[in-house]
């Protein structure tokens, strides 16, 4: 009799599902059976994981994973699918994100359409071919060894500023506190001292701006890191000098388009590894309120097979 392996029992396990009711604030929700229908077409069982908020989604995709889950789905935006990483990362089960989000900004460095049923359709053929694709992921490490992957931006200046200072106001409700948040936050607006060691080699830099990508863009399509690719092993890291509250207002918008590493304030590194520091600040990875500095951060190559 041949003894049953974990991979035997990978194979045959289902595909699990973890589905944000809120992602998107929920426009997509009515989609989720065509979703699930779409992906059991496939021919393997689906499983859809329950869970009511992004610790609970978190623990549902290592528990999936434990189980022996085929495959995992997120579907939502780019903190649905921070949260499904740390089940997948560095592991040999297949990912892939259905794009349901506000921001989905992993799944579209990543290649997959934005279309949530063109995205289905792709996952699906990638389960009945069993092809997969590797890409990179940064894990970072805080300063009291807790580890985590991500994998779009973390972001450790003015917007994680911005964040946390929303995060913390209980009004107004809505995208109305971050607008807000903003504006408090640009009142405030002043240069910080960070420290930087890029592949142990240190650097020290007054900024307004410290973005540290595995892929390009953050915040639902500002191409934050514009050079950043999913393949090649390394993190870009784009830094915003001594802007002032004018510049930083004027050089904003050309984020879209990835221009505003041009402005003569601004610098890009490439790293296999960065050592981030500064005095008081929490990061943000994929949108998710993460480690506070500092971190340490390293490219994985191939740390997650990709299903497309
Ligand atoms: N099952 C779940 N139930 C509730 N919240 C979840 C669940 N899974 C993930 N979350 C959290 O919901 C939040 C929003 O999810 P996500 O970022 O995927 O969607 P979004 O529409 O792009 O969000 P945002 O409002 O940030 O633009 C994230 O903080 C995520 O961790």
């Amino acid at each position: 009799m041949l003894a049953v392996t974990a991979d035997d029992r990978r194979a045959a396990g289902p595909v699990a599902v973890l589905a944000n009711p809120v992602a998107g604030r929920g426009r997509h929700r009515a989609l989720l059976p065509r979703v699930l229908d779409g992906l059991a077409a496939a021919g393997h069982p689906v499983e859809l994981l329950t869970a009511h908020d992004p610790a609970g989604a978190e623990a549902a995709c290592h528990a999936a994973v434990a189980a022996g889950a085929s495959a995992l789905v997120a579907v939502g935006g780019d903190g649905t699918v921070h949260r499904a990483l740390q089940a997948v990362g560095g592991t040999a089960v297949p990912f892939a994100p259905v794009p349901v989000g506000t921001g989905n900004d992993f799944a579209a460095d990543a290649g997959f359409p934005a279309d949530p049923l063109a995205a289905v359709a792709v996952i699906a053929d990638a389960l009945r071919a069993g092809r997969t694709r590797g890409v990179d992921l940064a894990r970072m490490t805080g300063g009291d060894g807790t580890d985590r992957w991500y994998g779009a931006v973390l972001a450790a200046g003015f917007d994680a500023i911005v964040n946390e200072r929303a995060n913390r106001m209980r009004w107004p409700r809505g995208p109305r506190r971050y607008d807000l948040a903003i504006l408090v936050e640009l009142a405030r607006l002043r240069p910080r001292r960070y420290t930087l060691r890029l592949d142990g080699v240190a650097h020290e830099v007054d900024a307004v701006l410290v973005a540290v990508g595995n892929g390009a863009r953050y915040g639902g399509g500002m191409r934050i890191c514009p050079a950043a690719d999913l393949t090649d092993g390394l993190l870009d890291v784009v830094v915003g000098g001594r802007f002032d509250r004018r510049t930083l207002i004027r050089v904003k918008p050309r984020i879209y388009a990835g221009t505003h590493v041009t402005h003569p304030l601004a610098s890009s590194f490439r790293a296999r590894t960065v050592e981030l520091a500064a005095e008081g600040i929490t990061t943000y990875a994929d949108g998710e309120r993460s480690l506070d500095l500092p971190v340490r951060i390293s490219a994985v190559p191939r740390a997650v097979r990709l299903l497309r």
